[in-house]
Formats: C-alpha cells, sequence, structure tokens
C-alpha cells in the first residue's frame, strides 16, 4: 500500500491561558431575543431554580414534566436578577412583569433561543477551552474516558463530561444527561474552562438533533459506530445516521477521526473526506473497503490501525500502526470493541500532536470505565468483570468479549436479571443468548421495579432447553448470586456480572436499595484473595 504522510508540526504542549472575565449584561442577548432587554449584569444562566443564586438569570421554560414559570418565584427569591420566560402566545413577545422588583421578560418560542443563548453568553469564557467531541451509537464514554484519562497521564488539565457525569482529576459528579442541554452544558463548559484547559465530551443523538452543543468549535471530533438504536426519536437508521453526521458537517473541528471498521463509519469517511475535511481514519481488522481508505486516496494519508492483537487473560498484546510510527502496547480492556475504542482514542491524541511512543505508554495505565467490561479479582482468582450490557444485544456482546479472553481450560459464567417495568420480550431471549454463550448462568434479580423478581427469573427461563436449563442456578438476591458463581469459579474462569454497571441503586418493590456492584465484586474479591 502506498500511503501519504502529512507530518504536523504544532506542540502539544498546553496553551497558556489568560483567565477570561468578561462582564456579561442581558442587553448582549437583545439580537437573539428580538427584544430590548433591561442592562442588568449577572454571571449565570440557569433553567433550574435550585441552582440560582444572587448572580444567575433564570430561564423558565415549560417542560416535559413541569412548568419552569412555576419556580419563578422561588429562583427570585434565591436571588435571580432577571427572568426570562416562555411566553405562551407571541403577543405575548416582550411583555415585562416584576416580581419582588425583579424583571420577568416573556419571549416567544424560548426553549428553541436557549441554544444560541447559552452560546453568546458563553462563547468568550470558553474560547480557550479545547473540545474533543465523541459521538456514535457504543463506546462514546469508553473513548471519552480514555481519552480524558490518557490526557491526565500525559500532564494535561483535562475534564470529562458524559454519561458517567462530569470528570476532573479529584472529581465525579453524576449528571442527568449524556450531554446536558445547550444552557446547562455552557455553563458547564464556563466552569470547567477555568480550571481545565481541554474537555473530552460526549456528543448524544438528541444533544446533536436539539442543536445542544451550537456554537461549540472542537479541536477533534470523533466517530465510534452506528447500530440500532433510539430509533423512536430518530425514526430510522437514516434519520439517525443524518443526526450524528451533524456533528461533522454542522461544526468546527480542526480534525476528525472515523473508526472504518463498521459500514456507517466508512459511509461517513467518505462524506466528510468529500468536504475536504482533515481525517484520520481507524480499523482494526484489514479489509477491501477499509484498505481504500488506508491508501493514497485518502487524502489526508492518516490512519491508525491494528497489525497484531493477541487476547490474554486480562486484556490484550497490541501492535499498532500509524502513517508514520509503531508502537507495542498491553492494552487492560476486554472485547475486540474495546480495542476499536481504544484505536478511536489514541487517533484523537495523535490529532492533538502527541506522539504515537508517548500514548501508547500513557494507554498501558489507563484503568477500564466504570462499569463497562470493568475486571476485578487477581491473579490467582477467578476474573469478574461487571458490565452495563443489559440488553440482547448488549449481554451477547459482553458474553462474546469474554470468551474471546479464555483459555482452553476456561469457563464462562454469567451473572444476570431482567429489569421490571419495561420491555418483557428480551427476557426469553436474554435467556437464549446466555445459554447459547455461558457454560453457567446465574440467574437473578435487576430492577425489578414493581414486579415480581420471580416472574421476571421465570421469564428469562423459559428461553432455556431444558437440557441447558442443568447449567442454571436461580438466586434473587443478587449479592448471594454473585457470591455464589465466585465460589463456584476456578482462577482460569471468568464470571460475567451483567446489567447495572456503574449504576448505585437497585430498585425493588418501587423502593431505590443503595447497591454499588462495583464495589461489591471489589469487596467480595479482596475477601476472597
Ligand atoms: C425529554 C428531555 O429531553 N428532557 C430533558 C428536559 O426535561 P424537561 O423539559 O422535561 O424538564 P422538566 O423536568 O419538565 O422541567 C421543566 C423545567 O423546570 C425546571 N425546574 C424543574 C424543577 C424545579 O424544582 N425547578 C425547575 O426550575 C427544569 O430545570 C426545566 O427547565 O430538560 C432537562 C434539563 O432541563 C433534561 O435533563 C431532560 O433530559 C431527560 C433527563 C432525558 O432523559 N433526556 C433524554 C431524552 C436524553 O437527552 N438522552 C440523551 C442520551 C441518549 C443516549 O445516548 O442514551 C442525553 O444526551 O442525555
Ligand atoms: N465500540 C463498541 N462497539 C460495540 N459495543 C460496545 C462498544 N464499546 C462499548 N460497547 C458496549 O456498550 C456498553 C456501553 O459502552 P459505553 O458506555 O462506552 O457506550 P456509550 O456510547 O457511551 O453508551 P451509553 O450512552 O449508553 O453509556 C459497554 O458496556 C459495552 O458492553
Amino acid at each position: 500500500m502506498n500511503y501519504r504522510i502529512t507530518k504536523k508540526t504544532q506542540s502539544p504542549l498546553p496553551r497558556v491561558r489568560e483567565e477570561s472575565q468578561v462582564p456579561k449584561s442581558l442587553t448582549m442577548l437583545n439580537d437573539i431575543c428580538q427584544v430590548n432587554l433591561p442592562s442588568i449584569a449577572f454571571e449565570h444562566l440557569h433553567l433550574d431554580s435550585r441552582k440560582v443564586n444572587n448572580q444567575s438569570v433564570f430561564i423558565a421554560l415549560k417542560g416535559a414534566q413541569f412548568d419552569g414559570r412555576n419556580f419563578i418565584a422561588k429562583a427570585v427569591q434565591q436571588g435571580a436578577v432577571a427572568v426570562l420566560a416562555d411566553a405562551d402566545e407571541s403577543s405575548q413577545h416582550g411583555v415585562r412583569q416584576t416580581v419582588n422588583s425583579v424583571p420577568v421578560i416573556f419571549i416567544w418560542r424560548l426553549s428553541h433561543l436557549q441554544a444560541d443563548i447559552a452560546a453568546c453568553v458563553s462563547q468568550a469564557d470558553i474560547a480557550e477551552l479545547a473540545l474533543i467531541g465523541v459521538t456514535g451509537t457504543n463506546g462514546k464514554t469508553t473513548v471519552a474516558n480514555m481519552v480524558f484519562q490518557a490526557l491526565l497521564l500525559l500532564d494535561r488539565d483535562a475534564a470529562y463530561v458524559g454519561t458517567l457525569g462530569v470528570q476532573t482529576k479529584h472529581k465525579l459528579q453524576p449528571l442527568l444527561n449524556t450531554t446536558p442541554v445547550a444552557i446547562e452544558l455552557h455553563d458547564l463548559l464556563t466552569a470547567i474552562a477555568k480550571q481545565q484547559d481541554v474537555c473530552c465530551l460526549e456528543v448524544s443523538s438528541h444533544a446533536l438533533a436539539e442543536q445542544r452543543i451550537k456554537g461549540l468549535a472542537f479541536q477533534v471530533t470523533a466517530f465510534t459506530n452506528l447500530s440500532h438504536d433510539h430509533l423512536d426519536f430518530h425514526g430510522d437508521m437514516q434519520g439517525y445516521f443524518a443526526a450524528k453526521t451533524k456533528l461533522f458537517s454542522d461544526y468546527e473541528s480542526a480534525d476528525v477521526v472515523i473508526n472504518l471498521d463498521c459500514s456507517w463509519g466508512q459511509k461517513l469517511a467518505h462524506q466528510v473526506m468529500s468536504g475536504a475535511k482533515s481525517v484520520r481514519v481507524v480499523s482494526r481488522v484489514a479489509s477491501d473497503e477499509n484498505s481504500y481508505f488506508l491508501n493514497q486516496t485518502n487524502p489526508h494519508g492518516r490512519y491508525l490501525i491494528v497489525t497484531q492483537a493477541d487476547a490474554k487473560a486480562d486484556g490484550f498484546e497490541l501492535s499498532i500502526s500509524s502513517e508514520s510510527e509503531t508502537a507495542s502496547l498491553f492494552l487492560p480492556f476486554y472485547g475486540d470493541f474495546n480495542i476499536e475504542n481504544a484505536l478511536v482514542a489514541m487517533a484523537c491524541l495523535l490529532e492533538m500532536n502527541y506522539s504515537l511512543a508517548d500514548i501508547a505508554k500513557a494507554f498501558a495505565q489507563v484503568k477500564p470505565i466504570a462499569g463497562r467490561m470493568e475486571h476485578f479479582g487477581k491473579n490467582s482468582q477467578p476474573n469478574v468483570i461487571v458490565d452495563f450490557a443489559h440488553t440482547p444485544d448488549g449481554l451477547e456482546k459482553a458474553l462474546v468479549a469474554c470468551r474471546r479472553h479464555l483459555t482452553e481450560q476456561g469457563q464462562l459464567f454469567v451473572v444476570f436479571g431482567c429489569g421490571g417495568d419495561r420491555d418483557t420480550d428480551k427476557r426469553p431471549v436474554m435467556g437464549q443468548i446466555a445459554a447459547k454463550y455461558a457454560d453457567k448462568i446465574f440467574v437473578t434479580n435487576d430492577n425489578s421495579r414493581s414486579e415480581s423478581p420471580e416472574l421476571i427469573a421465570k421469564a428469562i427461563l423459559k428461553g432455556i432447553s431444558d437440557q441447558d436449563k442443568q447449567k442454571v442456578v436461580v438466586e434473587l438476591d443478587r449479592k448471594l448470586a454473585i457470591q455464589s458463581a465466585v465460589q463456584a469459579a476456578q482462577a482460569q474462569d471468568i464470571i460475567l456480572v451483567a446489567g447495572k454497571g456503574h449504576e448505585t441503586t437497585q430498585e425493588i418493590a418501587g423502593i431505590k436499595h443503595a447497591y454499588n456492584e462495583r464495589e461489591y465484586v471489589q469487596q467480595l474479591m479482596e475477601q476472597a484473595a
């Protein structure tokens, strides 16, 4: 193959930031709101009355559950300096009222303006923050968090925003959304920009469809893969793909990383390259389609590929190659899909001008992501894998991923249940999948919610043939089920504990009980060691 090489010269060193404290006045929103707003100084915009302080403008929106306008009095009580509120009809646009002398201005179609408002207010504050945006059906959390961890190991002041919450070197706080809505996201990024100089952001398809990230400019944007999901929101796969591709067409991005090991990735690569954007493609497997992108027809000639991957008990020995460097590393992650995730993450760092040698060194120390194929246990113990997989497809992928790391003598155990009050059809299907891939099955409880755990377990068993039932144990106490699996397993075995991942509660009979599976498994393995 012929590769064209484009060498970058920019230094990877963090930029020196000047503290920007740009004074803000409501009048800055006059053009967007098409109304003359009072000249009132403020620091933050807040959608949630509970977060309001004496430097906030409260944005009162009608939501699906609540009407934010019912919280205006509370926001004013908490110190809001002004309120912008949803107008019920266009004739109300620009109407001013006061609540305890605080102006409340009604704006027609305010929710449609929220992204522009948020971007206008935070623009100057976040201008120096480098953003890495990751989208795709699966692997967003893993990739964005891998980049975040590697950047910390490379001595950068990094932050992460996504499904796990907002994370910096010393702190992790949960968030409601994968990608927060525009006003919350921009407020968060403004706070991050005061301390950090780079932020790895998971970009959900909902966020793209609703323009939650409007106004953001990225240093790197990355695509992991696309598969059947969220079609209730996007209609069909074309609609879903169209929403995802917005990140690469509608937003400024200095560089783009695309995983080719998914046909949608190849389609995206064609689109982005024809738009003459700078692209680095990644691939774990050689294929005819991929060679098309890796050879000289790729005008940018940048790639990252796997040349050798050997599965070991707790990860992969990998040899990787870019257009100009090669490296070997041990990747402490389970499952082939995590090789793809790591390639995407490493490619983002290559685009930030780190050398492959430095990236490989950092990746050897990157920790598994909380509750995503996270493994526990020492050498003399079975490997226990805690994974969030809670759908038939997720369970199958996780089981296949575990099988890849089994030795000939090893057996695969699975501990899982199904949630109550949700998709009942999946129960026997998950039973069938467990029977297909696992040597021993512990059927247990998940979030049974208002349903009977016994009946859910029975529904799971319906998918398992009488012959395979011999390898099934039903233990509805989740902790006991895990404990039984650990006691039954040998050092060479792998136990997949699927369904709860990073969650910290288990909902039984409508009550959410504190339950941290990761902590429990960690303790169990320490006691058993
Ligand atoms: C359907 C949807 O998108 N809902 C989002 C929306 O909620 P909402 O408009 O229904 O808000 P609401 O709860 O009715 O409240 C109305 C207003 O009153 C305010 N309020 C409410 C209570 C109070 O005491 N004080 C107060 O001021 C609220 O802040 C809000 O502005 O605005 C909220 C922020 O204000 C979001 O957190 C919320 O996302 C919910 C949690 C959600 O589940 N969204 C899903 C669809 C989503 O966005 N998912 C993707 C991930 C998809 C994936 O990849 O898996 C995501 O990026 O998270
Ligand atoms: N590249 C991938 N391809 C297929 N499956 C994957 C991939 N990466 C992770 N998974 C599986 O999907 C699960 C979720 O992974 P991750 O949290 O990284 O994805 P996500 O896109 O952020 O999804 P979510 O927003 O639901 O958290 C993992 O537990 C794993 O089983």
